[in-house]
């Protein structure tokens, strides 16, 4: 069994990459497991941004190989926010229950229509001696008017994902890997996966 060090503190994120990562007989270790004190500021103002400095610091501090997410959600109607707030849209002290609160609000007057949006991930890879490297995923839906489904994090009980019918709260872990954002990020970090981690054993 490989470990494989995931820069997050998001245990609905770190689920999603055992899911996408457990065919490979890939472990995915947290930051709970290998640095829970680091916290490292999110001051970028693109994915791209912020998904480098979660896995450049975490990669300098361990001296290995470390893949960090930096995800969020753009909503049309609001002209791509929240976007890389899509964590702290609540303000201080934010919870997934409260940004999906102030998603709603800001969308009530927003018709069918309009309230279409897009799940984007942007992971990074850096370790010692490796130029930082990036892998992208997107995901299309729309904005639901009340949240449904028990699975997932964050948005994921408002996010209704067209061809699938159901909110990705209702899809099974599995089938939210192979339709997110993340599950398409992964699949493309896959074609460079054994010249950065080995082969699976
Ligand atoms: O599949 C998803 N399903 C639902 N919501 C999602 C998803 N993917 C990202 N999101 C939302 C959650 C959070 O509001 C933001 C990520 O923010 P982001 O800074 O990348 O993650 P985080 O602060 O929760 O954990 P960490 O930085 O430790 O990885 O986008
Ligand atoms: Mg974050």
């Amino acid at each position: 069994m490989k470990d494989v060090i995931i820069a997050t503190k998001n245990r609905g994120k770190a689920k999603d990459f055992e899911t996408l990562l457990a065919p490979y007989g890939i472990r995915v270790l947290t930051l709970h497991d290998v640095a829970e004190d680091l916290d490292v500021e999110e001051t970028g103002d693109t994915f791209h941004e912020n998904a480098r400095l979660k896995a450049e610091t975490v990669a300098e501090r361990l001296g290995k190989i470390v893949i960090a997410d930096d995800s969020g959600l753009a909503v049309d109607a609001l002209g791509g926010r929240p976007g890389v707030y899509s964590a702290r849209f609540s303000g201080e002290g934010a919870t997934d229950e409260k940004n999906i609160e102030k998603l709603l609000g800001e969308l009530k007057d927003v018709g069918d229509e309009d309230r279409t949006a897009r799940f984007i991930c942007v992971l990074a890879v850096a370790g010692p001696g490796l130029q930082t490297r990036y892998y992208e995923g997107t995901c299309e839906g729309r904005i639901m008017r009340t949240p449904a489904g028990e699975n997932g994090f964050g948005y994921d009980p408002v996010f209704y994902v067209p061809n699938e019918e159901r909110t990705m709260a209702q899809l099974t872990p599995e089938e939210k890997a192979a339709v997110s954002h993340r599950g398409e990020a992964i699949r493309r970090l896959e074609e460079d996966a054994g010249e950065l981690f080995g082969a699976a054993d």
